[in-house]
């Protein structure tokens, strides 16, 4: 297993959030965490990039136990979230944002260089716009922008927050259409989502309810049984 959440309970302050939860995704998966408005789906990201740290149970990540790990030395081992509310620099340019990816990021300057190549291949959108401000862009160029910042660092798994929130259909489906072509470049993927869009392009999906596991099902079952899935999703 890639990634290995063993029986974590976690919160903040004296308040319990997270209950004994557990998951895995194997290399190469994408797998969704699924659940209603403040069922701790963030609450679980913070932990795994180390913002927070599990009070009881453990995080393994390509075997090394996490523990107290810093956020950096996570995205060093490639274990990587695209942050919340995209985390973009709004006043710098589209091809400086994309620079800033490769700071914390692995490998050499050539590694970079293709890496970026890469990156606005994915998105032709972006590569017409590297000299505009990231603030003149969409909603969905953003999240483009960010998702693509995030594949300059070279993650192995990347956490994705939300990342359909507020975009029309249609771009979602582009965004997802480039999760599924970084899957095959060798990204593993974990996707929360309050919605069950993401079920389609997910291999397995788990289902958060009050900061307990709720179920574990292949995607595919899941579309197949909507009306479980949007009663689990009400809350
Ligand atoms: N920094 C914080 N301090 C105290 N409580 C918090 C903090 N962040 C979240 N919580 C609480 O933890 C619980 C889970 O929140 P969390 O944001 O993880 O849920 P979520 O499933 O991601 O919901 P949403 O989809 O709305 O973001 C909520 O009860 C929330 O009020």
């Amino acid at each position: 297993m890639l990634l290995t959440v063993d029986g974590v309970t976690a919160g903040y302050g004296r308040l319990e959030v997270l209950h004994d939860i557990s998951l895995q995704v194997a290399e190469g998966e994408i797998v969704t965490v699924l659940g209603p408005n403040g069922t701790g789906k963030t609450t679980l990201l913070r932990l795994l990039s180390g913002a927070l740290h599990p009070w009881s149970g453990s995080v393994t990540f390509d075997g090394t136990t996490l523990g107290r790990t810093v956020s950096e030395r996570r995205a060093a081992l490639g274990l990587c979230q695209l942050p919340e509310g995209r985390g973009i620099f709004q006043t710098l340019t589209v091809g400086e944002n994309l620079d800033l990816g490769t700071v914390s990021g692995r490998g050499s300057a050539e590694d970079r260089r293709r890496d970026k190549e890469r990156v606005l291949g994915l998105f032709p959108e972006l590569s017409g716009r590297l000299d505009a401000q990231a603030a003149s862009l969409s909603g969905g160029q953003q999240q483009m922008l960010a998702l693509g910042r995030a594949v300059m660092s070279r993650p192995r798994l990347l956490m994705v927050d939300e990342l359909s929130f507020g975009l029309a259909p249609r771009v979602v489906s582009d965004l997802f259409q480039v999760i599924l072509d970084l899957r095959e470049g060798g990204v593993t993927f974990l996707v929360v989502e309050q919605q069950a869009a993401a079920l389609r392009i997910s291999d397995r999906t788990y289902v958060l309810r009050n900061g307990r596991n709720q179920l574990e099902r292949a995607s595919a079952d899941l579309l197949r049984s909507e009306d479980l899935v949007s009663s689990y999703l009400r809350g």
